[in-house]
C-alpha cells in the first residue's frame, strides 16, 4: 500500500503549472462518441486515473482511444459501435455514466450499470433520465442496470432540471446534439467544465448556444465530426495550490489559471487575509502570519466549489476565529471530518454545517483519503501539523491530482510517497543505523 508521508513546517514557495481539468475532460471525451466522421485530437489532457478509466470505457465500447500520456488523445469514434457500459467501470468512476447521452444520440440505445452512490452522498441521476424521456427515450432500470432506447431518434424538448447538475446539464446536451428540433434545459448548471463540453460539441458541428448560463438551447443538427479541442485549466486543482501556499504562509505562483474561474476561492482566500495577485497566466499566492475565519457555503456555480470545500476546511484548522462550512450540494460531504480531528482538529458537524475552531496546532497522525478532494486536504494540514502525517488510499487523490507529492515536494514540502514496504525497510534500516530514509530528506523521519 502506498502512502503520502509529510512533516509539515515548512513554507512553501517556486511556481507551479496546473493540468487540464477532471471534470472538463472526462466529458469531452465521452462526447467524442458522437462523431460519426473524422477523429478527435483533445489536448492538456491530464494523466489521471480518471482519465484512464473513461478511455477504457470508451476502447470497451470499441472506440479506438490513443493517448500519449503527454496532454494529448485521439478518438475514432467511427462505426459501429458497442452500446453497453458495464458495472466494472461505472463501480471505478460514475463519471463513466456520461457516455449514456452521447450513445442514445447516436445508437438509439444504452445500456449502462446504474452508478449508485460514494462517499460523497447517494447521487441519483434522475434528472439524466428525466431529460432523455423527454426527447422520448425509454429508460428502463433492472438488474443493475439502465437501459435507454428510441426508436428512431430522440427529438428537442423542454427540459427543467430540478437542481443545476452538473452531470445531467452534460448528458443532455450532448444527447440533444443530433435531435430532432430544439431542446431547451431550464436551470442548467453554469460550471466553466460546460462551456468546456459545448465549445467542443460547437467544433464538432453541434449548435449549442447559453452554455455557462441557467438556459442553454441546442439546436439538433444531423451528425458531429472529429474536432480538436483543448481542455480548461483545472480550477479546483488550483485552487488546492492556492490553499498549500496561503496554509504555509508561502509564496507560489500557480500557473495556467484561467481567474475568472476562481472568482468564489479567491474572494474568500482575501476575505481570510491572503494575498493573491492576478497575473498574466495565474495567481501568486503569499499567505499571512494569520489567517482570519470565514464562513462560506457550498453552492452551484458561481457559487463557493463544494469541490474546495475540504481544502478549505484544512485552512480554516489554521486560521484565528470560528469558521462555519454549510454543504449544500452533497449530502455528506464531511467524512474528512473524522480525519482532521485525528490531527487534533476541533470541528463539530451541526447538520450541514461544520464549524470549526481555530487556531490549533495540528499534529501529525495517520489518516485515510475519503475521497479524492479529502485525501487533499488531509496532505495539506499535515503541511502544517506538527510532526509526521501519513495519508493513505491515494487510488483517491490518484483520480483527480497528477504527481500531487512531487508538485508539492517541488515547492519546498517535506513530503514523499512510499510503498508501505520501502517504508518500513526504511525504517528499520534507521533502527540498526541512522541512516536516512530511502529517497527522503535525511532530516525527514527525525
Ligand atoms: C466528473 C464531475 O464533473 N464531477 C463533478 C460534478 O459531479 P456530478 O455531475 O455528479 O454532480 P451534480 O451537479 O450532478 O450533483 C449535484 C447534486 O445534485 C444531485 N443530483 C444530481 C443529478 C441528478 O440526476 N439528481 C440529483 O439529485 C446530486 O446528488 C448532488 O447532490 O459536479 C459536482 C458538483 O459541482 C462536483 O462535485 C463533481 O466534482
Ligand atoms: C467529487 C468529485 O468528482 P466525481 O464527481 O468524479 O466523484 C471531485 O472531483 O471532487
Amino acid at each position: 500500500m502506498e502512502k503520502i508521508i509529510v512533516r509539515g513546517g515548512n513554507r512553501l514557495s517556486g511556481t507551479v503549472r496546473v493540468e487540464g481539468a477532471k471534470n472538463a475532460v472526462l466529458p469531452v471525451i465521452a462526447a467524442s462518441i458522437l462523431a460519426s466522421k473524422g477523429k478527435s485530437h483533445i489536448y492538456d489532457v491530464p494523466a489521471l486515473a480518471d482519465v484512464y478509466t473513461i478511455n477504457e470505457v470508451l476502447r470497451n465500447l470499441n472506440t479506438k482511444v490513443s493517448y500519449d500520456g503527454n496532454g494529448h488523445i485521439e478518438v475514432d469514434a467511427q462505426g459501429q459501435l458497442k452500446t453497453e457500459a458495464p458495472f466494472e467501470y461505472v463501480r471505478k468512476m460514475r463519471a463513466s455514466f456520461l457516455v449514456m447521452g452521447p450513445l442514445l444520440a447516436r445508437f438509439g440505445h444504452a445500456r449502462i450499470a446504474l452508478p449508485g452512490g460514494c462517499a460523497i452522498g447517494s447521487r441519483p441521476i434522475d434528472q439524466h433520465l428525466k431529460g432523455f424521456e423527454a426527447m422520448g427515450a425509454k429508460v428502463e432500470i433492472g438488474n443493475g442496470y439502465i437501459e435507454a432506447r428510441v426508436d428512431d431518434r430522440l427529438y428537442g424538448n423542454k427540459v427543467y432540471l430540478d437542481f443545476p447538475s452538473v452531470g445531467a446539464t452534460e448528458n443532455i446536451m450532448m444527447a440533444a446534439t443530433t435531435a430532432i428540433g430544439t431542446t431547451i434545459i431550464e436551470n442548467a448548471a453554469e460550471e466553466p467544465e460546460i462551456v468546456c463540453l459545448a465549445n467542443y460539441l460547437n467544433a464538432m458541428g453541434a449548435k449549442v448556444r447559453g452554455a455557462g448560463t441557467g438556459t442553454i438551447k441546442i439546436d439538433g443538427v444531423e451528425e458531429l465530426v472529429g474536432a480538436e479541442h483543448t481542455i480548461i485549466p483545472d480550477r479546483i486543482e488550483a485552487g488546492t495550490f492556492m490553499v498549500a501556499a496561503a496554509i504555509t504562509g508561502g509564496d507560489v505562483l500557480v500557473e495556467n489559471v484561467l481567474t475568472e474561474h476562481m472568482r468564489p476561492l479567491i474572494s474568500k482566500m482575501t476575505e481570510m487575509g491572503v494575498i493573491i495577485i492576478e497575473e498574466d497566466n495565474g495567481v501568486r499566492v503569499i499567505g499571512p502570519d494569520k489567517l482570519k475565519a470565514v464562513d462560506i457555503k457550498t453552492m452551484p456555480h458561481p457559487g463557493f466549489p463544494t469541490d474546495m470545500q475540504a481544502q478549505m476546511m484544512a485552512l480554516m484548522l489554521h486560521a484565528e476565529g470560528t469558521s462555519v462550512i454549510t454543504e449544500t450540494v452533497f449530502e455528506n460531504r464531511f467524512m474528512h471530518v473524522e480525519e482532521f480531528r485525528r490531527m487534533n482538529g476541533n470541528v463539530k458537524i451541526e447538520g450541514r454545517a461544520a464549524i470549526i475552531e481555530g487556531p490549533l496546532n495540528l499534529q501529525g497522525a495517520e489518516v485515510s483519503s475519503t475521497d479524492l478532494r479529502a485525501g487533499a486536504a488531509l496532505v495539506l494540514a499535515g503541511l502544517v501539523a506538527e510532526g509526521i502525517t501519513r495519508v493513505t488510499e491515494l487510488k483517491h487523490i490518484d483520480r483527480g491530482y497528477v504527481d500531487f507529492s512531487d508538485k508539492l515536494l517541488s515547492l519546498g514540502a517535506h513530503i514523499e510517497r512510499v510503498n508501505e514496504e520501502e517504508e518500513e525497510l526504511a525504517e528499520m534500516e534507521n533502527l540498526e543505523a541512522p541512516a536516512p530514509l530511502k529517497k527522503l530528506d535525511p532530516n525527514f523521519a527525525s
